[in-house]
C-alpha cells in the first residue's frame, strides 16, 4: 500500500531507547492507542503528519514529546484551583483592534458564567507591526521613529479615552507615556547603535500586549468585578529553540505561576498572550501564533475547562469557502483532524498550540468574535464524537495543495532491488527538494512522488544523474515528470475504520469525470490524498465536497430550446427549486439557456423568475460551443447537465460528445434515438461504458413511464414479444374529436393550439412521429431498425404553415373513411407496432370496436400495451396523457432529479 509521507532524511527521527522510561505511556496519552500499536510506523506517521510546507513542525513536535512530561510534573507541582472551574478565552488583535471591540471583549468576559477566567489577549490590530517598525526605523536610523512612536501613543491613548475615566483613566495614562518615554530611549539607544539585538527587539514589541491587557483589565473591573492583569513574561518560561520555535519551561512557568497567583489571587485574570522571558529573565516571544500558544500552556498549567479561540471566522470551514461556496462549519474536530487540515493551509491552529491542551483532553473552541450565533468548531478528543456513524462523519474536510509536479521512476530493475528508495530519495534530498507525498505499488515497479513545480527541474536532473548507468542499461526505464499537478485531500480520523470512504471519494471523482493521477493513504490513515491535474482540482475539491454531504448534490444545467416544453420546464423548476433544496439536497442551477438566436449564461444561475425578460434583454448571439463551456467548466459546481428541448437533429448529434466529456443529457427529443442506426448504436455503447447518463423518458408517451417500464422489464429479464399502442397524442386528440360536423382541419389547430403537435405539425399527422417512437421501442427492445424501415405516408408540402394552411384539402378524405368506419361499429385509430418476434416496426391507420380499450380514450391519450413473456395473456398497459407542455416538461423533470439520485441526492 502507499503511505503519504515525506521521509527527507534531514529530519532527525528520536532515538526510541533514548527516550525517558515512561514515554510510550505517555505517548499513549497523546495519541490514540491505536496508533502506538506499532511504535516504529508511529514515528513515520508523524513525519507524514507534521511535515511537508512546514517542516519545522515535526522538530517542534520531537522536542514537545520529551516536554511532555515535564508538563505533567508542572501540572501536579502547582498549587492552585484547578480543573472545571478555569475557562480560558484568547483574544486576537483584531477583537481588541478599537476602543467598541475592546468593550465588547469586556463583555464577553463578564458574560462568561465559568467560576473563574483568565483571558490571553494580543495587542491591538496592527500595533505588533508598528512596534517592530520603530525598531526597524530606528536600526536604519531613519528619523521618523519619533512621529512613528507617537503614532503607536496616540492610538492607545484615545482608545483609553473612550473607555475608561477618572482614576482609571490616569493610572492607565501614567503608564502609558512612562513606558513611551523609556520607549523613546530605547530606541533613541539603536538609533545610535544601528542595531537592536532579538530580545531588544522583543521587549520593546512586547508593550502592544502589556496596553491591551491593562486596558482590557481596566475595563473589564469597570463592571464592578475584580480582575488582575498579568505580565506573562513574570510567568511564562521559555526556551527559544530556532528563529521560529520555542520550548516552554513547564516546570518553571508552572513554579512562577503559582508565585504570581499568590500574590494576585483573583476570579478573573487578563494575561498578555504572545510574551515570555528566558530562564534567565531576558524578554522574549512565543514566535507565530504566539498568543493562542500561550493560552494553550495557561489552559494546562490551570488544567481548564475548555480553551476559546476568538477569532474573525466562524470557525473551522469543511473546505476553504474562497473555493467551495457550501462550505459548511465544522461542528467537531479531533486534534489530530486539526492537525490535519493545518498541515494542508486551512485556518485552523497550529499544531504545537493544540499539544499543551490536547494531553489532558481539554477542547479548544473556535468562535468568531463578530457572529456570537456561530456556535463555533470544538477541537476535542474523538470520544467526544465516536458515536455519530456513517461515512458522512468520516471524512471531515477536504484541502489541496497546488504547483505541484510528479515525478515517476519506472523499470523493472527495481522491484526486489533493496536500497533503491533510499537513492531515489538521496539524490532529492541532495537537492534539498520537499517530498510531499510517495506513492509506490506493492509490484515496485515505479515510485511515484510529488514535489513543489518549483524543484522538480533539480530533482528530475539529479535523479537522472543517480541513475544514469541504470537508465543506459534499461533496468530503469523511465524518469517521468507530470506538471501541472494539484494535491487533493480529505481528512477525518473515521476514515480508518470506515469501510466505504475511498469508494465514495473516488466515485465521486470519477462521475466528475475526474482522472488521479496518483493515490496515498497515509499510514495515519487520517487523510487520502489523491493528485489531480492542476485545472481539475478545484472542480475534484466540489465534487468530493458534495458527495460528501458537506454541500448539496449540485448540478449545473444548461438548457437548450427554450420554447414550449423548455419554457414550461424553466417555470417548473422555479416552482419546485427551494423544496428541492431543503427537502432532499438537490440543488438545480440553470447556468445557461440557449434558443437558435440568442442565449443567456450565468455563473451563479439564472433567476428563474426573469428568465424570459433576461434572455430578451440581456442575451447575447447564440454560441454552442460557448455555451457548452460555460455550462460544463465552471468550477463551481461537480456534475453539468444539458437538457435538450428542441427538435434538431444537429443538437442531437452533439450527445456522444457532451457524454465523452462527463456532461449528463436529458431530453425529450426523439433524434438521436431514432436518427442513424450506427450514431444510436455509438452514443448508447458509450453511455454503457461511461459514468454518464443519458435519459430521454420524454421521447415516447411524454411524461408517462413508457421508456422505464420497458427497461425494468428488459433488465429483470423479461422478453418482450410485442408493444402496440397510439403513441401520437395529437392524432389521439385529433381522432377522439373529430366527430358529428367537425372539420378535420378545425380538430389539427386545436391540437396544435394545445401544444400537442411537434414544432413541425407535418411530422405528426405524416405518422413520422409514431414511427419515430416506434423505433426507439424498438431499438430500446433490440431490435436493429432503421426510420426507413417503417413505412409512412410522406407528405408534399413546403411549409409547416402552408400545411396548416392547406389542411382543409383533407377534410373530405378524412371524412369519408371516419364515416366508413362509424358504420361499421368501429372507430378510427392511428397506431404503431413494434413487432419483436418478427423484428419489425408498422405505423398505421386502423379501424377499432367501440369497445376495444384503443377506442376509449380521451384527450390527448396515448396507451401502450406490453405483451411480454411475463404479461402474455393480457399485456401490461400505460394509459394516460400523451403530449401537452406540463406533462412533458414534467417526465423531463422527472428524468433530471433521477439524475440526482443517481448522483447521491438522498431517495
Ligand atoms: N409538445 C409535446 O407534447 C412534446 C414534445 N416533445 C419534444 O419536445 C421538444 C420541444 O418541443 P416544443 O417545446 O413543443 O418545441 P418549440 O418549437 O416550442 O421549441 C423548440 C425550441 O428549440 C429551440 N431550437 C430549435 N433549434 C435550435 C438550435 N439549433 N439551437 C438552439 N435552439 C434551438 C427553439 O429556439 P428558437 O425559437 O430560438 O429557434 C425553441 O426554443 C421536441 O423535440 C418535441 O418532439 C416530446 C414529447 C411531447
Ligand atoms: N407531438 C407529439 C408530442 C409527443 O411526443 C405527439 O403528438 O405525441
Ligand atoms: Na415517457
Amino acid at each position: 500500500m502507499a503511505f503519504a509521507s515525506s521521509l527527507t532524511p534531514s529530519y532527525s527521527l528520536p532515538n526510541l531507547s533514548s527516550m525517558p522510561k515512561n514515554s510510550i505511556t505517555t505517548l499513549n496519552k497523546i495519541y490514540p492507542s491505536s496508533l502506538l500499536h506499532r511504535p516504529p510506523i508511529f514515528r513515520v506517521c508523524c513525519n507524514s503528519q507534521l511535515q511537508g510546507r512546514d517542516s519545522s513542525n515535526f522538530n517542534l513536535f520531537a522536542s514537545v514529546t520529551s516536554a511532555d512530561v515535564l508538563l505533567d510534573e508542572a501540572v501536579e507541582q502547582v498549587k492552585l484551583p484547578k480543573g472545571d472551574t478555569w475557562s480560558i478565552h484568547k483574544f486576537g488583535g483584531t477583537c481588541v483592534g478599537t476602543s467598541e471591540r475592546i468593550q465588547n471583549v469586556a463583555n464577553i468576559v463578564v458574560k462568561d458564567e465559568s467560576e473563574r477566567k483568565l483571558v490571553v489577549v494580543s495587542a491591538m490590530s496592527k500595533v505588533t507591526d508598528m512596534m517592530y517598525d520603530l525598531i526597524h526605523k530606528a536600526q536604519a536610523r531613519d528619523d521618523s521613529y519619533v512621529t512613528a512612536l507617537d503614532t503607536v501613543l496616540e492610538k492607545h491613548k484615545s482608545t483609553a479615552i473612550d473607555l475608561l475615566k477618572g482614576d482609571d483613566l490616569n493610572k492607565f495614562l501614567a503608564r502609558l507615556h512612562k513606558d513611551i518615554n523609556n520607549l523613546k530611549a530605547m530606541l533613541r539607544a539603536i538609533y545610535i547603535a544601528g542595531h537592536a539585538t532579538e530580545s531588544f527587539s522583543d521587549f520593546v514589541a512586547g508593550h502592544g500586549e502589556l496596553w491591551s491587557a491593562e486596558l482590557l483589565s481596566s475595563v473589564i473591573r469597570k463592571s464592578g468585578l475584580k480582575c488582575a492583569c498579568m505580565d506573562t513574561r513574570d510567568v511564562l518560561v521559555v526556551n527559544p529553540t530556532s528563529s521560529d520555535q520555542v520550548d516552554p519551561d513547564y516546570v518553571e512557568s508552572g513554579r512562577r505561576l503559582e508565585k504570581w497567583y499568590s500574590q494576585n489571587s483573583s476570579d478573573i485574570i487578563v494575561a498578555t498572550g504572545f510574551i515570555a522571558s528566558t530562564p534567565e529573565n531576558i524578554p522574549t516571544t512565543l514566535k507565530r501564533d504566539g498568543s493562542d500558544f500561550s493560552a494553550a500552556i495557561m489552559g494546562a498549567l490551570f488544567q481548564a475547562r475548555q480553551v476559546t479561540i476568538w477569532t474573525d471566522v466562524d470557525g473551522v470551514y469543511s473546505a476553504d469557502p474562497r473555493k467551495v461556496s457550501e462550505a459548511v462549519v465544522l461542528n467537531k474536530l479531533s486534534y489530530q483532524e486539526a492537525w490535519e487540515m493545518s498541515y494542508f493551509g486551512a485556518n485552523v491552529l497550529h499544531p504545537r498550540t493544540i499539544i499543551p491542551v490536547m494531553k489532558y483532553d481539554i477542547p479548544i473552541v473556535i468562535r468568531n468574535i463578530f457572529n456570537l450565533s456561530a456556535p463555533g468548531t470544538s477541537i476535542c478528543r474523538p470520544a467526544d464524537f465516536e458515536n455519530e456513524d456513517g461515512w458522512e462523519f468520516a471524512v471531515k474536510g477536504f484541502a489541496t495543495i497546488d504547483n505541484l509536479a510528479l515525478v515517476n521512476v519506472e523499470g523493472t530493475g527495481m522491484a526486489g532491488v533493496p536500497g533503491t528508495s533510499s537513492a531515489i530519495f538521496g539524490a532529492v534530498k541532495d537537492v534539498g527538494a520537499n517530498v510531499i507525498m510517495i506513492s509506490q505499488a506493492s509490484s515496485e515497479h515505479s515510485v511515484c512522488f510529488a514535489v513543489p513545480e518549483k524543484e522538480v527541474k533539480a530533482v528530475a536532473a539529479a535523479l537522472e544523474s543517480r541513475f544514469r548507468q541504470a537508465l543506459s542499461a534499461g533496468r530503469l526505464s523511465q524518469i517521468a515528470v507530470i506538471p501541472n499537478c494539484s494535491i487533493l485531500a480529505a481528512v477525518g480520523q473515521k476514515m480508518a475504520s470506515t469501510p466505504g470512504v475511498s469508494a465514495t471519494l473516488f466515485s465521486a471523482l470519477a462521475k466528475a469525470n475526474i482522472n488521479i493521477r496518483a493515490i496515498a493513504q497515509g499510514c495515519s490513515e487520517y487523510n487520502v490524498t489523491v493528485v489531480v491535474k492542476r485545472e481539475d482540482c478545484v472542480k475534484a475539491l466540489r465534487a468530493v465536497h458534495s458527495r460528501f454531504y458537506l454541500s448539496r448534490t449540485t448540478i449545473a444545467m444548461g438548457i437548450i430550446g427554450p420554447g414550449l416544453i423548455g419554457g414550461t420546464l424553466l417555470d417548473q423548476l422555479k416552482e419546485q427549486a427551494a423544496v428541492l433544496k431543503e427537502n432532499s439536497n438537490i440543488d438545480l442551477r440553470v447556468l445557461g439557456l440557449t434558443g437558435s438566436k440568442t442565449m443567456l449564461l450565468s455563473d451563479m444561475g439564472v433567476d428563474l423568475s426573469t428568465w424570459r425578460d433576461q434572455l430578451e434583454e440581456k442575451g447575447e448571439k447564440a454560441d454552442m460551443e460557448k455555451f457548452v463551456r460555460h455550462v460544463h467548466n465552471n468550477h463551481f459546481i461537480p456534475n453539468t447537465v444539458i437538457v435538450d428541448c428542441t427538435a434538431d437533429s444537429s443538437i442531437a448529434s452533439h450527445y456522444h460528445d457532451w457524454l465523452r466529456r462527463g456532461i449528463h443529457v436529458v431530453t425529450p427529443n426523439k433524434k438521436a434515438n431514432s436518427g442513424p442506426l450506427e450514431q444510436y448504436l455509438k452514443l448508447r455503447t458509450l453511455q454503457r461504458q461511461s459514468y454518464t447518463h443519458y435519459f430521454y423518458e420524454g421521447t415516447v408517451g411524454a411524461g408517462l413511464p413508457i421508456i422505464s417500464t420497458l427497461q425494468g422489464l428488459l433488465e429483470t429479464g423479461d422478453k418482450i414479444l410485442r408493444i402496440e399502442g397510439i403513441f401520437s397524442g395529437t392524432l389521439s386528440y385529433i381522432f377522439n374529436n373529430f366527430k358529428g360536423a367537425r372539420a378535420f382541419s378545425e380538430v389539427v389547430k386545436e391540437a396544435k393550439d394545445a401544444g400537442y403537435t411537434e414544432p413541425d405539425p407535418r411530422d405528426d399527422l405524416s405518422g413520422t412521429d409514431v414511427a419515430r417512437k416506434v423505433i426507439i421501442l424498438a431499438r430500446e427492445s433490440g431490435l436493429k431498425l432503421e426510420l426507413s424501415d417503417i413505412p409512412i405516408q410522406s407528405l408534399d408540402i413546403a411549409s409547416a404553415e402552408e400545411f396548416m394552411e392547406q389542411l382543409h384539402k383533407y377534410d373530405q378524405d378524412l371524412a369519408k373513411q371516419r364515416q366508413e368506419a362509424e358504420a361499421t361499429g368501429e372507430v378510427l385509430r392511428y397506431v404503431g407496432v413494434v413487432d419483436v418476434v418478427n423484428q419489425k416496426g408498422t405505423v398505421e391507420l386502423r379501424r377499432y370496436k367501440k369497445e376495444h380499450p384503443f377506442a376509449q380514450l380521451s384527450g390527448s391519450d396515448n396507451i401502450i400495451a406490453f405483451s411480454t413473456q411475463r404479461y402474455e395473456k393480457q399485456p401490461l398497459i400505460v394509459r394516460g396523457p400523451g403530449a401537452g407542455a406540463e406533462v412533458t416538461a414534467g417526465g423531463v423533470f422527472s428524468d433530471i432529479l433521477r439524475l440526482a439520485s443517481y448522483l447521491g441526492a438522498p431517495s
